[in-house]
């Protein structure tokens, strides 16, 4: 709703109440007509100030009501209204003005903003265009350029650039409310036909900017509807009167809003949303796990994950003591990490980066300190033997985490002196970028020792899930089996272009094979030695352990490719450590060769069956680790593929698409592929997607609930 008050003087006070963002609900459109309209009326009124409650402006359409049929007055013409009032309307801009909060500021006539408040259109983030004139109006305020800038990108300005680029009148330290009412008195009686933005020129596309725009928008968006929309809105905006112009922005928005991609990036909002709200099967969550207060930290391993955690402490203001054992890394470290976070205090608009390092090669110094993030190389019994020195010389009650990204959690928490106090703290490279961390609970793990480590990836800036203990996580469990797809599908005919190709098209920024040349072959072709998959004494066949297996990416390796860093992999680079990925005819001939010794026959493979075979492989893992109560719900497994695996969030996550696909047809094909592929234990379906199939399939909100009943029943 929305409250009005006369205040002494002339001034109409409107004040939004829909906590906590003040969203722009079918109550609070009735109470703002409503409130324009007493305001219009009363002939004491001179001028009107619009705020929000508990110092926030407003956060934007109401999004929870997207799902449903639209109620109450619709935002055009109420923003239409307040800009025609013959009166002087400000907003008076607090904590936030996004999306239709700023097209609501930008009906106003005026807006004044505190100092720290934050403006932004981010509909295109959530598959929408800023649909309630905001495509029309800011353009016309200031210009296509910075109008672009912010509508394609989304991101969210701070009042000082917004004043810098002209949405803003004034920006005030002081009280906003106050400022505004002045300000409103001041400027009562002056005519406010140049501040109706609707009624003003937009500046026309001159140099094809737009059209440029439009090019770039289609590369980088990888198949996303919205961007494409943003620009097109602008395009109306620049050739077209207003009236018209706003009829295109409507009918842009009703196509967006119709896509399935405006639906997987509102559920990819409000998952990101659930998963801080984490809970453990034990019943452990933030009611009732108090997370420590951490000031002081320490991060063993200076390799690449370690210098990126590193950065990634100090940036929230903890010291940090840096420990290598190994002198020479030790020293490029402490040259390289000082600068690393320079670079990324900057990016961020910190003037100083807040947090203390220091530099030693002697584990000793981490004795004072709260909480120890172990980083060392992938080697258990290295793990092993750290965790062995870091509980008998940290003070009781430190908590250590390991930087696994899929070792046995609760086997490290066995040769502490406090078990309770080990987690896993998974960061993804380069970790003080990366928005994702896996937060990894032993059956050991006390909810205090969880709360801290999801706690510290909040100040951090991370997307924190809280994941169960099994090989791989979450993440990297998933991953197996679509890694595995991509090889069989080499062996049975298709190229790594053709796979990767599949992949990107669907909106992945980087195909199977690019990835893997990227990370290193080399890595994932340790994990399988230790595994007794490969190596001195493995037969060559193409079944191992019982299953079928593909040794493909190990003969690559053999051969001294391990991707990028060797200027060779899948595929053929400038030379070692270069970046652009050539089709390599050694591979070619490599795979031809590996197909004869196999009596392998190589067939056609369309994009559609790569799709399924990697795609559906994953999703069902995703299923099992649902039914082993890995992960809490749908959502932690989507925002950790979204934020960690660069799983395109215009498809909303693997559980989102297979709900978008149909649970039926997800099964119906995991059931063919397993039928040709019987000695594929991954592609078996799932209990769980049987068990949701069986039920109606019901959509993708519903599984947390259902899995729990199921689980009570034993069913699953
Ligand atoms: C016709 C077209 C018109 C228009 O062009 C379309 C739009 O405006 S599209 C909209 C464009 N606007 C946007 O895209 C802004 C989206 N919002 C944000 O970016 C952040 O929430 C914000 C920066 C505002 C606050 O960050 P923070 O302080 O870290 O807090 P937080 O993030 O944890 O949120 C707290 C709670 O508020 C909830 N909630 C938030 N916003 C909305 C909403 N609009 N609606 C409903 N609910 C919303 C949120 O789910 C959470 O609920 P819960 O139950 O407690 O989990």
């Amino acid at each position: 709703m929305a409250t009005y008050s006369r205040l002494p003087g002339s001034v109409a006070l409107i004040t939004l109440q829909n906590p906590p963002v003040n969203a722009l609900s079918a109550a609070v459109r009735q109470g703002i007509v409503d409130t324009v309209q007493r305001a219009l009326k009363d002939p004491k009124v001179t001028s009107v100030v619009i705020c929000g409650q508990n110092g926030k402006f407003c956060g934007g359409a109401d999004i929870r009501e997207f799902a449903g049929p639209m109620l109450g007055p619709p935002l055009v013409p109420m923003i239409h209204a307040i800009e025609a009032v013959d009166k002087p309307v400000a907003a008076a801009i607090e904590g936030v003005a996004l999306g239709g909060g700023l097209e609501l500021a930008l009906g106003c006539h005026y807006r004044i903003a505190h100092s720290k408040a934050l403006l932004g259109l981010p509909e295109v983030t959530l598959g929408l265009l800023p649909g309630a004139g905001g495509s029309q109006r800011l353009p016309r305020l200031i210009g296509l350029t910075a109008a672009l800038d912010l509508i394609t990108t989304g991101r969210h300005i701070s009042a000082a650039e917004a004043l810098k680029l002209g949405i803003l009148d004034q920006v005030t330290d002081n009280n906003v409310v106050d400022q505004a009412v002045e300000f409103v008195r001041r400027v009562a009686g002056q005519p406010l036909d140049s501040r109706r933005l609707s009624t003003l020129p937009c500046p026309p596309d001159v140099d094809s900017l737009l059209d440029k725009a439009m090019v770039k928008v289609r590369q980088r968006s990888r198949g996303a509807l919205a961007p494409v929309a943003c620009v097109q809105a602008l395009m109306a905006a620049a050739s077209l009167p207003y009236t018209q112009g706003m009829e295109k922005e409507r009918e842009l928005l009703t196509t967006l809003f119709n896509s399935g991609q405006a639906r997987a990036l509102q559920y990819a909002f409000f998952s990101q949303r659930v998963v801080g709200k984490w809970s453990l099967p034990s019943g452990a969550s933030w009611d009732n796990s108090a997370a420590r207060p951490i000031s002081k930290a320490a991060v063993i391993g200076l390799g690449t994950m370690g210098r990126g955690i590193v950065v990634a402490l100090a940036l929230t203001g903890i010291s940090v003591v840096a420990v290598e054992t190994q002198e020479k890394q030790l020293a490029e470290a402490s040259q390289a990490v000082p600068a690393m976070l320079q670079r990324e205090a900057g990016r961020r608009g910190l003037a100083t980066p807040p947090g203390v390092i220091s530099f030693s090669s002697n584990l000793q110094d981490v004795s004072e300190v709260e909480l120890v993030i172990e980083a060392v190389f992938e080697d258990m019994s290295l793990k092993l033997q750290v965790f062995r020195h870091l509980t008998s010389v940290c003070r009781p009650g430190t908590l250590l985490c390991s930087n696994t990204s899929g070792l046995d959690i609760d086997q490290l928490a066995a040769v502490t002196q406090s078990p309770g106090l080990v987690v896993g703290m998974h960061f993804f490279a380069p970790a003080h970028v990366m928005k994702l961390l896996e937060v990894v609970y032993g059956p050991r793990s006390s909810p205090e020792a969880v709360a801290t480590a999801m706690q510290l990836g909040k100040r951090m800036g991370k997307v924190s899930v809280a994941v169960g203990n099994c090989p791989g996580f979450v993440g990297n469990r998933m991953l197996k089996p679509y890694l595995e797809q991509a090889n069989f599908l080499l062996e049975e005919g298709a190229t790594p272009q053709q796979v990767d190709e599949a992949l990107e098209e669907f909106g992945f920024p980087m195909g199977v094979f690019r990835m893997s040349d990227l990370s290193g072959l080399d890595v994932g072709w340790r994990i399988r030695k230790e595994a007794g998959l490969t190596g001195p004494g493995v037969e060559s066949t193409r079944t191992r352990q019982g299953r079928r297996y593909s040794p493909l990416p190990d003969q690559v390796c053999e051969a001294g490719r391990l991707g990028q860093k060797t200027g060779r992999g899948w595929y053929q680079y400038d030379g070692p450590g270069g970046r652009v990925a050539r089709s390599d005819p050694w591979v070619h001939i490599f795979l031809e060769a590996y197909r004869a010794e196999h009596d392998l026959v190589a067939r056609s493979i369309a994009p559609e069956e790569i799709l399924e075979r990697c795609l559906y492989a994953l999703i069902n893992e995703g299923f099992n680790i649902l039914q082993d109560a890995m992960a809490a719900g749908p959502e932690d497994i989507d925002a950790i593929y979204v934020f960690g695996y660069g799983w395109p969030r215009h498809h909303g996550g693997p559980m989102f698409h297979a709900g978008q696909v149909g649970l039926g047809r997800i099964l119906e094909r995991l059931q063919h592929h397993h039928h040709n592929h019987p000695d594929v234990p991954h592609l078996k379906p799932s209990t769980l997607l049987r068990r949701l199939v069986a039920v109606g399939s019901p959509p993708v909100q519903k599984w947390r609930e259902f899995i729990n009943k199921e689980r009570v029943h034993s069913q699953l």
